[in-house]
């Protein structure tokens, strides 16, 4: 097995953090036999549009990594009730929280079919626990709000979240309050829904998935910084790709969403729908050209050395290596 501990990437913002890299192959050594696995019908509904992920993806890389996330889980499970015990903590009527997993990444690398499809893995792994997946787009301020704070060309950087209510949407989950709610975002309207809540209710997994997952805490005015979202993280992916091969990937969504999406009445897109492809390509480009470029460039990117494990994407989607924290 290849071994190799990463060398320091002085080029991209990443420090250097304390990873072993698996090759694709070395890592789809690792998947040992178990009944984990997800027929293709199942696979084509998680897919995001465009994303190729496959069969073969599910085995060499998906399935290790839910028998590493499935590791870690039962042994922080463990440890919480040897430490619950030693603090006499049954006593007070405490029960296990739930396992927090963080799925960051740049807007169109495939954040939402990884996250997805851990979801319906893990639930398959041995003791079917149960799992929830949030998106923490829904925690983004209202345009309304965005418009008022000037911060409507900034949508997906860390300051256009209300990161205090997403803080506290995971220490309730994590605190073990039977039901916890959180607001809805809509790809269709660009907006939030007014009223609409997703719920969750004391899952043994939960998933937190968005670009800003792995944030540090930020700095206050007296220089001392407070808890953020990832100190409650008991796994954590950086799904990664080039800044290449991601604009390739946003264009064609764009140019592919014409077709879906965008012909919706009700989508903010709505005027982009008849656009021929070279000004469809145009748009698309303006816009991550003002804002998830600069976003992942300076915000998103720079959090990779704070996973646990980082999937590194080719030009194809395919995964090419794997790196993994290994202190
Ligand atoms: N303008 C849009 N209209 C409809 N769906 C969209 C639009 N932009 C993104 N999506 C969908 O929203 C989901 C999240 O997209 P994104 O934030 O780019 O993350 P990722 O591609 O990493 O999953 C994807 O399933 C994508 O297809
Ligand atoms: C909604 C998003 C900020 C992603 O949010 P996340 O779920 O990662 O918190 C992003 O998909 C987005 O819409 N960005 C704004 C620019 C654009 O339309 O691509």
């Amino acid at each position: 097995m290849d071994l190799t501990p990463i060398p320091p990437a002085d080029d991209d913002n990443t420090e250097a953090g304390p990873y072993i890299e698996l090759s694709r192959a070395a890592f789809a050594d690792l998947a040992e036999r178990t009944d984990i696995d997800i027929d293709e019908e199942a696979l084509e509904r998680i897919r995001g549009l465009g994303d190729p992920t496959s069969q073969r993806d599910v085995v060499e890389i998906y399935r290790p990594l839910t028998q590493l996330i499935h590791l870690y889980c039962m042994h922080t499970g463990a440890l919480f009730e040897a430490s619950d015990a030693f603090l006499r903590l049954g006593d007070h009527g405490m029960r296990r929280t739930p396992f927090v997993i963080g799925i960051a990444g740049s807007v169109a690398v495939g954040k939402s079919t990884v996250a997805r499809l851990l979801k319906e893995l893990l639930a398959r792994s041995p003791r079917r626990p149960e799992v929830e997946l949030i998106t923490t787009d829904g925690f983004l301020y209202p345009n309304s709000v965005l418009e008022e704070k000037g911060l409507l060309e900034r949508k997906g950087f860390p300051e256009s979240y209300d990161r205090k209510a997403l803080l506290q949407f995971v220490v309730d989950v994590k605190s073990g309050v039977p039901e916890v709610a959180a607001p809805v975002y809509s790809h269709i309207s660009y907006d939030i829904v007014p009223d609409e809540k997703v719920v969750v209710r004391h899952p043994d997994i939960l998933i937190v998935e968005g670009l800003n997952v792995l944030q540090p805490p930020r700095l206050r005015s007296n220089n001392t910084t407070g808890l953020t979202l990832s100190d409650f993280f008991d796994f954590s992916v950086y799904v990664d790709a080039r800044e290449d091969d991601i604009i390739d990937w946003y264009l064609s969504r764009f140019l592919a969403l014409r077709r879906t999406a965008f012909t919706d009445p009700d989508s903010y897109f709505t005027e982009y729908a008849a656009l021929p492809d070279d000004q469809a390509v145009a748009v698309a480009r303006e816009i991550w050209d003002q804002i998830n470029g600069p976003n992942l460039r300076h915000n998103v990117l720079p959090t990779r050395g704070r996973a646990t494990a980082i999937l590194h994407k080719g030009h194809d989607h395919e995964i090419e290596s794997i790196w993994i924290r290994k202190i």
